[in-house]
C-alpha cells in the first residue's frame, strides 16, 4: 500500500530539495525537516499500551508505545533520514544496510550490513529515492531473513516502476513518500526527481 504525505509543508519542502541551486548544508537541513513529517506519517498507527501515571492531582491511565522501534537507513543517502527518526523516538534502535547501484547497470551490491534484533521490532526502512526498486528489495529481503515481520518502507521521492516493483516483491511492505514522480529515465534516473540524492546530501 502506497501512503503518499498530504502537507503543503511537504509540498514546499520537496520543491526546495529538487531545485537544482540548492547546496548541501540546505539540502541535508531539508531532508531532516521532511524526515520528521515522513517519520510521523509513517508512524501514524503504533500501538499503544496502557501506563499508570501519578499527576500533581491523581492517578491517570495515560498511554505508551506499545512496540519497540528500529530504524534501517540504507547507505548511504538513507543516512540523511535518521536523525528525524531518532529526535522523534529516542529510544528507536539503529541498523544499518549499505548498497550501491551499479553506475552501468543499476543493479544494487550490498557492501555492509550491521541489524540489531528485529523480531520484537516495527523496523522502518528508510531510504530517500525509490527507483528501480532494486536496492529496496534487496533491503527488505536481508530484513526478513534477520527475523523482521512488521516492516515499513519509508521513502522522498519514488517512481512508479520502483513502487510495483516493491509491491510485487513484498506485498504486505506498507511505502511512505512525499512524492510519487512520473518515470525513469534511460539511466534508472527518477524524473523529474532530484538526481543523485547521496550525492547532493554529501557534495560529492
Ligand atoms: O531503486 P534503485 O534503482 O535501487 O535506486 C535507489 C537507490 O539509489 C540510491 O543509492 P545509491 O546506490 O546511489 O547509493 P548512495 O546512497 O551511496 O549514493 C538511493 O539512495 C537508493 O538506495
Ligand atoms: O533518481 C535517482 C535514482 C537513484 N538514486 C538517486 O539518488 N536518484
Ligand atoms: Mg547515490
Amino acid at each position: 500500500m502506497l501512503h503518499i504525505l498530504n502537507h503543503p509543508l511537504g509540498a514546499h519542502i520537496i520543491t526546495q530539495l529538487r531545485d537544482r541551486t540548492t547546496p548541501p548544508a540546505t539540502f541535508r537541513t531539508l531532508c531532516y525537516r521532511i524526515g520528521l513529517l515522513l517519520a510521523l506519517d509513517a508512524t501514524r498507527d503504533l500501538a499503544l499500551k496502557d501506563e499508570v501515571v501519578e499527576t500533581p492531582l491523581e492517578k491517570h491511565t495515560g498511554q505508551a508505545l506499545a512496540k519497540p522501534l528500529a530504524v534501517i537507513p540504507i547507505l548511504r543517502a538513507g543516512l540523511g533520514m535518521v536523525e528525524p527518526f531518532t529526535d522523534l523516538f529516542p529510544d528507536v534502535s539503529v541498523g544499518y544496510v549499505g548498497l550501491e547501484r551499479d553506475h552501468e547497470t543499476a543493479l544494487p551490491r550490498s557492501y555492509y550490513q550491521k541489524l540489531p534484533p528485529l523480531a520484537d521490532k516495527r523496523v522502518l526502512v528508510v531510504d530517500p529515492m525509490l527507483a528501480t526498486g532494486g536496492s529496496a528489495v534487496l533491503a527488505l529481503d536481508a530484513l526478513i531473513a534477520a527475523g523482521a515481520t512488521d516492516i515499513s518502507l519509508v521513502c522522498i521521492v519514488c517512481s512508479p516502476e520502483g513502487v510495483k516493483v516493491v509491491e510485487a516483491a513484498h506485498p504486505t511492505v506498507p511505502i511512505f513518500t512525499a512524492a510519487l514522480d512520473r518515470e525513469l529515465n534511460a539511466k534508472k534516473y527518477i524524473l523529474p526527481g532530484l538526481g543523485d540524492f547521496g550525492d547532493r546530501l554529501y557534495g560529492t
